[in-house]
């Protein structure tokens, strides 16, 4: 750890995952401070969700560290980590889309967070969890769908749910992996002013990957740029974007 870094955040350490001979992320050192907004850019290919899903424990690093504050999470499970405060959303959505929207919250955000508690426990109406689910859909304006089935709301909404999910998990790591996918061009501001009044309100480190640029350049205080598996430069946004090397990575994709 560098003179200059907080004591707690989210760091990893030559952060690496080869299958056979492919460097899907190579030798990643990344040092996120608590409370930042990272913003991860690259081409198609260059290791993001992977990135993510190494930090998340979704898949297994061939070599390196990930820091948690001070404990070392690189090879606990999933829900360990979601249990030390780690949440995250995916690209493709993983909402169960027969159950209403209230269902969801609770059942997601109670199933990381606590360990050991049966889904009968968990479909149970009246317990405290209930209300804090309600709370996280009004947060995120979706209090009047708390009945709706997820699977009859539009991408926006649904990206909406996702997030009420991580607003009742109160945790203080965040992973978001393209949160403005497949939501349409006229929902995107919406979601983007949502996601920053939450990163504020919540004071949690959020890493959140996207491919549209000017949503990450608007959000973030620093943005990570990957390459090949490779973290190319991370630096404020304006810099990133005027850097030579990220120019020349993007070529034949929109910078
Ligand atoms: N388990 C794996 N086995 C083999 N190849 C993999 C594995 N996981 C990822 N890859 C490959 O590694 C590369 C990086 O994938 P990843 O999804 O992390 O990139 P990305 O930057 O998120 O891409 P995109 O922006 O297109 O979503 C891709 O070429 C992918 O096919």
């Amino acid at each position: 750890m560098t003179s200059q870094s907080p004591p707690t955040g989210l760091r990893t350490e030559g952060l690496t995952f080869r299958v056979g001979g492919a460097k899907i992320v190579e030798d990643v050192s990344l040092a996120v401070p608590a409370g930042e907004f990272l913003g991860i850019i690259g081409p198609n290919g260059a290791g993001k969700t992977t990135l993510l899903n190494l930090l998340s424990g979704t898949v297994r690093s061939t070599s390196g560290r990930i820091l948690l504050g001070d404990t070392d999470i690189t090879r606990l499970a999933p829900h360990r980590r979601a249990r030390l405060g780690l949440s995250r959303t995916f690209q493709t959505s993983y909402l169960l889309l027969g159950l209403s929207a209230l269902e969801n919250v609770r059942l997601m955000a109670q199933s990381r967070n606590v360990k050991g508690v049966g889904l009968l426990r968990l479909l149970t109406p009246k317990d405290a969890t209930t209300a804090e689910a309600r709370e996280a859909l009004d947060r995120v304006g979706l209090g009047a769908a708390a009945g709706r089935p997820a699977g009859s709301l539009s991408h926006g909404d649904r990206r909406k749910l996702e997030l009420a999910i991580v607003v009742a998990a109160r945790a203080p790591y965040v992973l978001l992996d393209e949160p403005m996918a497949g939501v349409n061009s006229e929902d995107v501001e919406g979601l983007t002013e949502l996601i920053r009044e939450l990163h504020r309100e919540s004071g949690a480190t959020f890493l959140m990957v996207e491919h549209h640029l000017e949503v990450v350049l608007g959000l973030a205080e620093r943005v990570a740029v990957m390459h090949k598996g490779e973290l190319l430069a991370v630096d404020a946004p304006d810099t990133v974007t005027s850097d030579e090397r990220v120019q020349t990575a993007y070529v034949g994709e929109l910078l």
